[in-house]
């Protein structure tokens, strides 16, 4: 089926009102087909919008997503074939962009279905920093956006570099505690004859050493969100005095009589298996109800490979030394291949840091990426990565390659990095538009072919 035979009809304006949020019916070259009222009335100042490039009716209405630096889902959508959920940011605010793939008889992507909820700026922000499309991931996001305004107590529960702080602050931005602090308190850091003292502070006097009164944590969580990190880690003989804390909601300082009350939405993370430690009495059972109302599963980096290039794409443009570095396709399938991530995706990025240090050029090459990587199998499915990969676009000049297979990575690249439609790219390649509908049946046929075979 082509564009020009996947027509509007009535029935899907009136499918697309079903929705109260924006909503809007595009076809592959970002032409809006069918829009819903909230959106005509939200983007296009209540006129119809049939015909119109998506892009440019955002950017009249003050989203210019291109300009912004925004990841365009649609693109995304169009290489992967998969639904896409990124985070926009506008002059009016930010937007959580929702893109479908709505697939006809033959299973081909006929239309793509985009949603947009409006975003809280504090919410938009902890969705940016939380890359992840895949559904485990996604998971998480939905299950933090469900608890975070309620006052239930969190434990955030995975593997080390899995994004267990990242979550609990992302709990915080969405709660009602959000104006004030954030917490973090190590407990695998603190030395047993430390921890109260820390955690409650000190009287002046208390002890030799203590000069003057000091704060605690928990007083200084006080309006905020308590953090507690590694809470596993902490010793039998202090896990009383935190069950104290939580039952009364009152503490003394080190050195003081009168009681303090303390008020924090309480968020705790551990990568140990907590459930196994009461069962061995190596934790308590009581407090490990007070710590575990809402528990959230973080999945470890190898669950969850397909978001590898989404985290990788974020990491280099967050990083100071990966100055507008590109990932060569080897290297991405590398990072997507076997290895097994033991330190989640706090080693990818520094794998992502290291490789941008060593590298000299544009790209990010397989040999800037870590030994251990190395050894291990490439990914098959780094092509099929939901973010277009910045490729060459001809592949090196040291190999000599049959012209055909040239021309189809050279189509293949234009395809993904042109920026306007199809009779736009035609025009580019100096080929009519039917040469170009015909040269790209061809890539999609021989594409299934290797898919079926
Ligand atoms: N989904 C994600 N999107 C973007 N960055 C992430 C994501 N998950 C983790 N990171 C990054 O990985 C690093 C480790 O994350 P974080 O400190 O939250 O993990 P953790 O589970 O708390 O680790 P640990 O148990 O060792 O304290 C941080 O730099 C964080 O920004």
């Amino acid at each position: 089926m082509t564009n020009s035979s996947r027509q509007w009809r009535p029935e899907m304006t009136s499918l697309l009102d079903c929705f109260g949020t924006p909503a809007v019916l595009l076809r592959a070259d970002q032409t809006v087909l069918a829009a819903n009222r909230a959106y005509r009335r939200t983007y296009g100042d209540g006129k119809p919008l049939q015909g119109r490039r998506c892009s440019e009716v955002m950017a009249e209405a003050g989203h210019d997503c291109r300009q912004k630096g925004n990841h365009c889902p649609l693109d995304a959508c169009r290489h992967s074939g998969t639904e896409q959920h990124v985070v926009h940011d506008g002059v009016s605010g930010s937007a959580q962009v929702d893109l479908y793939p709505i697939r006809d008889d033959n299973a081909e992507v006929a239309y793509f279905l985009e949603l947009l909820l409006p975003m809280r700026a504090e919410a938009a922000q902890a969705a940016r920093v939380m890359v992840g499309n895949a559904p485990a991931w996604r998971n998480v996001v939905a299950l933090i956006r469900r608890v975070a305004p309620s006052d239930a107590a969190v434990l955030l529960l995975g593997e080390s570099g899995t994004g267990k702080e990242l979550a609990a602050a992302a709990v915080h931005q969405g709660s009602h505690c959000r104006n004030g602090p954030f917490v973090p308190v190590d407990c695998s850091g603190l030395p047993e004859t430390l921890f109260e003292s820390e955690l409650f502070g000190h009287e002046k006097g208390a002890f030799t050493g203590a000069h003057s009164r000091k704060i605690g944590l928990v007083e200084a969580a006080n309006g905020g969100t308590l953090f507690l990190d590694e809470v596993g880690d902490i010793p039998l003989s202090l896990q009383v005095k935190l069950l104290r804390l939580l039952e009364t909601g009152q503490f003394r300082r080190v050195g003081g009589v009168e009681p303090i009350r303390a008020q924090f939405r309480l968020v705790s993370a551990t990568h140990r298996p907590l459930e196994r430690m009461v069962a061995e009495e190596r934790f308590r059972q009581d407090l490990y109800y007070r710590l575990n109302t809402f528990p959230i599963a973080l999945p470890p980096l190898r669950e969850r490979r397909e978001d590898i290039p989404l985290l990788a794409e974020a990491m280099l443009k967050r990083l100071p030394a990966a100055r507008g570095l590109r990932l060569h396709e080897d290297s991405l399938a590398l990072l997507q291949g076997e290895y097994a991530y033991p330190g989640n995706v706090r080693e990818l990025r520094n794998i992502l840091e290291r490789a941008a240090l060593l590298a000299d050029g544009v790209w990010i090459l397989p040999e800037h990426l870590s030994d251990g990587l190395r050894r291990a199998p490439a990914g098959e499915n780094a092509s099929a990565a939901a973010v277009p990969v910045a490729r060459p676009p001809v592949p090196g000049v040291d190999a000599i390659i049959p012209l055909a297979d040239l021309e189809a990575q050279y189509l293949r690249w234009a395809r993904g990095n042109h920026e306007g439609d199809r009779r736009s790219l035609a025009q580019c390649l100096g080929v009519s538009e039917r040469t170009l509908y015909r040269k790209l049946d061809a890539l999609r046929s021989h594409a299934q072919h290797i898919v079926e075979s």
